[in-house]
């Protein structure tokens, strides 16, 4: 018997999955990350503790029989460390970090922000990962560059994992940096000039599905960025189709075949996943705080002691009691790229209560997705039907159930919510050969439940009032 590990490294967690060759889940493990905020808009990781926790989760999970290994990551987070020693320079700064705002409004401000989407795809946000490089060799002055390395979570620990032999990224995580022209699928010198990152520092891009080095004798075959991984395990490979992926954010991309599509920069454009043959690519709303809110509900305010619990707690009060939350804690990403946009409670009267604040909260991650679909309609082929979810969140009943509501599409959910995982390991699995056809494993894959829309006149209008939440938060910082 063959198996395939899958590592999932995300925002909140560590996960691993081992699949046998009948594509069942064979064993699994997970570990929370410890979430780190120096100062109001940072958020750091330390880097040594996701690859302790992969060295942890591999020996977990793994077993001698394991024939290839698929990376996913969380994308946009980026450190430098030093190869002589293997240790870290810093703290690795999250995408959700916003200590780069000003950065990018200078840049914005020498009318640098056309030609960065034209090269990119990307909005010029505090979001990907160009400025927070610069910000990090900023901090290490008098270091001798040449025996620094930078990278995405993935360079990092694919790093590690070949004991330091192999300095590579994926096109999928490179396309997220602001660094790789979205057109040639290499790191492009003006940009590196642009944010004077050296170009010998930077790992070295290849396809996804290809064969990136090996740990312990067993092929690392495929690395992508976690929402492409979902994208590939929802079998989303042509144009109209598209996933949702409700984790510490939430993160709607469509598959646009092989063409790059421009849009009016609300939509940023991106690489799906690359093989030796095809380049796909993808259009993404992204939306910086979900989950993380509902963390933040257990974790800051202790208004919740699960996150699980929410969803009963959201249906215990008939509606919002006209409460509205705006989950603008980095800032709001897709439609309205506000760096300095904050998070609020709107709406509270003396009535209002605990229930009304936790329902709030959930409503708000699918108006978010409201705003994206919006703006994904105008590019899809096709008028938009329902919408394939997955992720940590889409666990939550009330949620999936909101979502169809106010989409007014239905919402399918799958049996195997970590579609991340499987999709790294649908991808590694193909490109060792141990797997031959895409379609056959994505066909087994089983439906948990789909949720019908309602047909809610009342939540429409909600959903201007929530529209009016967020024009009063931006611009705020
Ligand atoms: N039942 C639930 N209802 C609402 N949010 C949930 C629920 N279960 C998990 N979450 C949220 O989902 C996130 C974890 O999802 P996951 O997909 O593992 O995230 P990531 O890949 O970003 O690490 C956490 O932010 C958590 O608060
Ligand atoms: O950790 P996740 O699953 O919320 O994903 C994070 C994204 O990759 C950030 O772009």
């Amino acid at each position: 018997m063959s198996y395939i590990l899958a590592l999932d490294l995300g925002t909140t967690g560590n996960r691993a999955f081992l699949f046998d060759q009948a594509v069942n889940i064979a064993g699994q493990a997970y570990q929370e990350l410890t979430q780190y905020y120096p100062q109001p808009g940072w958020v750091e990781h330390d880097a040594e503790e996701i690859w302790n926790a992969t060295r942890s989760l591999i020996e977990s999970v793994g077993n001698d029989q394991v024939k290839a290994i698929g990376l996913t990551v969380q994308r946009e987070t980026c450190l430098l460390w030093d190869k002589t020693t293997g240790k870290p320079l810093h703290r690795a700064i999250v995408w959700q970090d916003r200590r780069t705002a000003p950065f990018c409004n200078e840049l914005r401000d020498r009318g640098l922000e056309g030609e960065i989407y034209d090269r990119t795809g990307l909005v010029l946000d505090a979001y990907f990962s160009a400025t927070k490089l610069r910000w990090l060799l900023d901090q290490v002055k008098g270091v001798d560059l040449n025996n620094v390395l930078a990278g995405t979570i993935d360079s990092w620990i694919l790093w590690n994992l070949t004991d330091g032999k192999v300095h590579a990224t994926d096109h999928s995580n490179a396309s997220r940096t602001l660094l790789m022209n979205l057109k040639t699928g290499q790191w492009d010198q003006t940009l590196l000039d642009l944010f004077g990152i050296p170009l010998h520092m930077l790992p070295s891009i290849q396809p996804s599905l290809s064969h990136f080095g090996d740990y312990a004798g067993i092929p690392i075959t495929a690395i992508l960025g976690d929402q492409q991984a979902a994208l590939f395990g929802q079998g989303c490979d042509r144009p109209g189709l598209m996933k949702c992926t409700y984790g510490t954010g939430t993160f709607l991309v469509a598959h646009t075949g092989s063409e790059i599509v421009r849009t009016d920069q609300q939509l940023i454009s991106t690489i799906a996943w690359t093989d030796s043959d095809q380049v796909g690519y993808a259009i993404e709303g992204s939306m910086f705080t979900s989950g993380a809110c509902v963390q933040w509900l257990r974790d800051e305010l202790k208004m919740i002691s699960t996150a699980q619990e929410t969803a009963a707690i959201a249906a215990s009060v008939p509606d919002n009691g006209g409460v509205y939350f705006v989950p603008a804690l980095s800032g709001l990403g897709t439609p309205h790229w506000d760096m300095s946009a904050r998070g609020a409670f709107l709406g509270i009267t003396r009535g209002a209560n605990r229930e009304h604040l936790v329902r709030s909260v959930l409503e708000a991650i699918a108006f978010q997705v409201k705003e994206v679909i919006d703006e994904i309609e105008k590019y899809s082929p096709t008028p938009i039907q329902k919408l394939a979810v997955d992720g940590g969140a889409c666990e939550n009943d009330f949620l999936m159930q909101f979502q169809a509501d106010v989409l007014g599409i239905a919402i399918e959910r799958p049996a195997i919510r970590d579609t991340t995982v499987q999709g790294a390991a649908f991808a590694a699995g193909l490109s060792a050969g141990i797997w031959e056809s895409y379609d056959q494993l994505v066909d087994r894959r089983i439906i948990d439940r789909v949720f019908e829309p309602s047909g809610s006149d009342r939540i429409q209008a909600e959903f201007k009032t929530w529209q009016k939440a967020v024009d009063r938060v931006k611009r705020w910082e």
